[in-house]
């Protein structure tokens, strides 16, 4: 799939170009950076740090490359997140966002878009974490009535929101396993350079049972993102998750 990757740049960016470049099935032919940014007009690959040229360009208007493409790949800032996703209804192509920190109503301007593009969100795309809210599920299930659940959540200090995507996420299937508004407390650390750290905690009486997922680095999320844009490939409209992408 002809592949457009927003913010080539950034931390998920940049792996998200590594894993595009190598997966057969996709094919990058640009980036989209910010206006003023002085690496506009250089190849993908160099400002992605990949070792290799790409032969696609990094542009700072998505809507000069956009017809090229078949499927946008974002993981950047909300404000533009909410531009690519008009760009991507107007000119009806494939969208993958895994930004976070949207507010309620952009997350129905979101939601309202999948009616016309095959469209998939997803806080946080590695398999293990998704994999750990099933988890939550069944632990839930069984304990909601005699624990207290707490989520501790820790990223790099120069991460935009709080709490994270994923955290809000896993409050609301554990809220939806027990079939009621238990309470369930978020703490976010934002510290260092720790990279993405989720803790679940069910605290009971003489012991407790805690669920933890660490990414050391950005590559798992990197290749979930791409694996979200391979899904996408022939989809009628619609709202997808990455539910849909991992078969469990
Ligand atoms: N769903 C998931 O699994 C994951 C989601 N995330 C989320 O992804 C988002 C990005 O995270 P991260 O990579 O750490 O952040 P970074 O700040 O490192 O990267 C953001 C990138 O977006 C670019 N950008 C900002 N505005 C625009 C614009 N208007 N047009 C084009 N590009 C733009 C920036 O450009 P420049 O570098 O030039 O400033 C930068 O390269 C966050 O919302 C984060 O929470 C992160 C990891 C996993
Ligand atoms: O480092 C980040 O930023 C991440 N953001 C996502 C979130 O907010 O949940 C996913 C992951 O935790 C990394």
């Amino acid at each position: 799939m002809k592949t457009i990757i927003i913010g080539p740049r950034g931390k998920m960016g940049k792996y998200i170009v590594k894993w595009a470049h190598h997966m057969e099935e996709l094919e990058i032919v640009a980036g989209v950076a910010p206006k003023g940014r002085d690496y506009i007009g250089k190849d993908v690959g160099e400002v992605a740090l990949l070792g290799e040229m790409t032969g696609a360009l990094v542009v700072d208007d998505l809507e000069d490359v956009i017809e090229k493409g078949e499927v946008i790949i974002d993981f950047s800032d909300r404000d533009a997140s909410m531009e690519v996703l008009e760009q991507a209804v107007k000119y009806k192509k494939a969208y993958v966002c895994g930004t976070t920190g949207f507010s309620e109503e952009e997350k129905d301007r979101i939601a309202e878009a999948s009616k016309e593009i095959p469209l998939l969100y997803a806080a946080n795309t590695s398999k293990m974490v998704n994999i750990m809210n099933r988890l939550l599920e069944s632990v839930v299930k069984v304990l909601k009535d005699e624990v207290d659940i707490e989520i501790i959540e820790m990223h790099d200090r120069l991460k935009k929101d709080a709490p994270s995507g994923t955290s809000k996420e896993m409050r609301e299937i554990i809220q939806e396993a027990a079939q009621e508004e238990v309470p369930v407390e978020i703490h976010s650390v934002r510290a260092g350079n720790i990279s993405s750290s989720h803790r679940v905690l069910f605290g009971g009486i003489g012991e407790r049972l805690e669920i933890t997922h660490h990414a050391y680095d950005f590559e798992c999320f990197g290749k979930g993102a791409c694996d979200c844009g391979v899904f996408l490939k022939g989809k009628k409209a619609g709202f997808y998750t990455i539910k849909d992408v991992i078969a469990m």
